[in-house]
């Protein structure tokens, strides 16, 4: 049968109005469908599978029940959005997802008009949905707005200082919000903390639950009946059962139901949509529901690549090179092992930081603190003023939400800490929401920060090292994936770099005429030293692996200044605020002038892509430094052919 064929009902959906006009047992078949073309169609992309299998059904629930989009669904994270943008009207581009000019894997206001808020960073959504509620509401709009969130999205303060705020009238309005909570006792690993404890209670209330759902449906049409029955309740179940959390909060409490069930979902969410006032929504839902091998380890399937559904994945017959998070994984452990105080610390991220191996051999010592960047930071502060060693595992995109943190309860106390920023610089796939674009400049004016941006595989262990027995707050970022290959060179050893130090990895020729004088120097931060090596065989240019953005080796940059007659600095951070404007700065304030090109990134968003193609087109890899330098400099006469010194 071909695809055509396989899903009649789905093909017939152009938009979700197509959706509204069908019978409850159509709505079933369509959830079957789009459940096997969704399956189909990331196992050819890679994405976030399991997150989108498990709400195949409530987003056809949402589209059929609410008029979209004048009424607003905001999806949390925006991960599980893909049975959104199939029924969207963008079926045709799934086989794009995620690539360079295609769709993104996240909701985005750019994309499509049913994407009301753009999202990645988790839960945003009952802020954006609220706002978007008493915004429509003062302009004598009535649509609905609707927050979906995952029930690990909810264990970040933002989503409870939200619901504190919208649980309550604001100037005697009663918000139209209704927030469906999505609970599929996940996170990206086992969701952790009280509130996981306090759904999976609630989850146990079931019986309660759908008894009072049922009685709501019966008196639905009668609302003054419907009103007493609901206060009687409310009295009623004080005396038996607290109320819930969220009906502390101001909202009206409904659930849990299953999330899988359209005979559920569909009339909780009309009667819902019929009230006034916050309302709040739990449903259950299995993540990677209907893909049995994602039923099973729905971690694994969080974020694959491409893979054949009819066998599943597959380990490589050779092994990949080691990544840069792996070589994290492993000085953890290492120094876990060495060194009693070290204590390690993720908001959420064990898998994709590297920090399984450690979980299961020092599962004391290891804390996953949730969706909680802001927490994890001043938790990790406060570890360290009793004397434990942390380490704050946290992709640099992430430790955005913890900037205050940073400052305020980590710098200022020049509190001993070492933060480990993965993902630092462009990520791929996910996009301009992951890059890990900013660290650079966000970390180095913060006093008392250190920053070390290593080159390779080798030098990131040696870097961690380093900040790790510094005495003072230090970051050390390194980007997603492998790097050249370096990981056998530094073994298990505690080495370290000397502080504040760089290194020049080769000299350029002398300039024929001018004694002890050279042409260009290129200094390299990061990962960017091997395509500035590369470079620099064709242009002749020194090349200096600055290894340290903060502190700065000032005396090296003194003297590649004053020996050459011209400096590029290259970092895969924003230019702007970066590592080379810490050059800059530096002669400045030395009184050295010397002309200057700064290469990095551009003052606008990367969008997803493959991540070399990326670079390449930001002229970070060897060809764009070659060019660019040429551009800038040939022209003077300043890389003329040199003498043989
Ligand atoms: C601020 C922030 N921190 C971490 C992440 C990484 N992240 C993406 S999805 C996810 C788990 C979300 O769990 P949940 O909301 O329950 O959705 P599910 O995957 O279970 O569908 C995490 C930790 C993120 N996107 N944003
Ligand atoms: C949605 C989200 O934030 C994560 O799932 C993220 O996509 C993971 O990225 P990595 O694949 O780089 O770990
Ligand atoms: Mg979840």
């Amino acid at each position: 049968m071909n695809a055509q064929n396989a899903h009649p009902l789905l093909n017939r959906i152009q938009s979700p109005a197509d959706v509204r006009r069908l019978s409850r047992p159509e709505l079933k078949q369509l959830a079957t469908e789009l459940r096997d073309h969704l399956l189909k169609s990331v196992s050819r992309t890679g994405g976030h599978l399991s997150s989108n299998l498990g709400t195949v059904e409530l987003t056809i629930a949402l589209h059929h029940v609410f008029d979209t989009p004048d009424d607003r669904l905001v999806w949390d994270v925006g991960h599980q959005t893909y049975p959104h943008k199939i029924l969207t009207g963008r079926r045709d581009r799934m086989p794009t997802l995620r690539q360079y000019g295609g769709l993104s894997g996240f909701p985005r206001r750019d994309e499509s008009e049913y994407d009301t808020f753009g999202t990645a960073h988790s839960s945003t959504s009952i802020s954006a949905a609220l706002g978007m509620a008493m915004g429509s509401q003062l302009q004598g709009e009535h649509r609905h707005c609707v927050a979906i969130i995952g029930d690990g999205a909810m264990t970040a303060g933002m989503a409870f200082e939200a619901l504190n705020n919208g649980g309550m009238p604001h100037a005697g309005q009663e918000p139209n919000l209704l927030v469906v909570l999505n609970d599929n006792d996940m996170s990206i690993s086992p969701p952790v903390g009280a509130l996981n404890k306090y759904l999976a209670r609630l989850m146990s209330g079931k019986f309660y639950a759908s008894a009072r759902e049922g009685a709501k449906q019966v008196l639905k049409n009668a609302p003054q009946l419907f009103e007493l029955a609901r206060r009687f309740e409310e009295h009623a179940k004080g005396m038996v059962v607290p109320g819930t959390i969220f009906e502390e909060f101001g909202f009206n409490y409904v659930g849990p139901i299953d999330g899988h069930d359209l005979d559920a979902l569909i009339p909780t969410l009309e009667n819902l949509r019929d009230r006034k006032g916050a309302q709040f929504l739990h449903v259950v839902t299995k993540k990677g529901y209907g893909y049995q091998l994602a039923e099973v380890d729905p971690i694994a399937y969080h974020g694959p690549g491409k893979f054949d559904p009819a066998i599943g994945l597959v380990k490589p017959a050779t092994p990949p090179k080691p990544t840069f998070t792996q070589v994290f994984g492993q000085w953890l452990c290492d120094m876990a092992a060495a060194d009693p105080k070290l204590v390690a610390i993720t908001p959420a991220m064990r898998e994709g930081s590297g920090m399984v191996e450690f979980h299961k051999r020092f599962p004391d010592r290891y804390f996953d603190v949730g969706i909680a960047e802001q927490h994890a930071v001043t938790f990790a502060a406060g570890l360290s003023c009793e004397g434990m060693r942390p380490v704050v595992a946290i992709y640099s995109t992430f430790l955005q939400r913890a900037y205050d943190q940073l400052i305020h309860d980590v710098a200022l106390q020049n509190l001993p800490m070492v933060f480990a920023l993965d993902r630092a610089g462009l990520v791929g796939a996910d996009g301009a929401t992951h890059a890990g674009a900013y660290d650079i400049a966000f970390v180095r004016c913060i006093p008392n920060m250190a920053l070390l941006a290593p080159a390779d595989e080798a030098e990131t262990r040696m870097a961690l090292t380093t900040a790790f027995r510094h005495d003072g707050p230090v970051a050390v970022r390194y980007p997603r994936g492998s790097g050249v290959g370096t990981v056998a060179a530094a073994g298990n050893s505690f080495e370290t770099l000397p502080w504040g130090r760089g290194e020049i990895r080769r000299e350029s020729g002398l300039v024929a005429g001018r004694p002890g004088s050279k042409r260009v120097a290129i200094l390299a931060f990061g990962t960017m030293l091997y395509p500035a090596l590369a470079a620099a065989e064709k242009l002749d240019a020194t090349v200096a692996n600055m290894r340290f953005v903060k502190p700065l080796d000032g005396a090296l940059v003194e003297q590649l200044a004053r020996t050459h007659d011209a400096l590029v600095t290259i970092e895969e951070g924003c230019t702007m605020g970066g590592a080379g404007s810490a050059v800059a700065e530096h002669l400045n304030a030395a009184g050295i002038t010397v002309p200057m090109l700064h290469l990095g990134l551009p003052d606008r968003f990367i969008e997803h892509g493959d991540p070399a193609f990326l670079l390449a087109q930001c002229g970070l890899d060897a060809a764009g430094i070659e060019a660019a330098v040429q551009q800038r400099y040939g022209q003077f006469g300043l890389l003329r052919p040199v003498a043989n010194a």
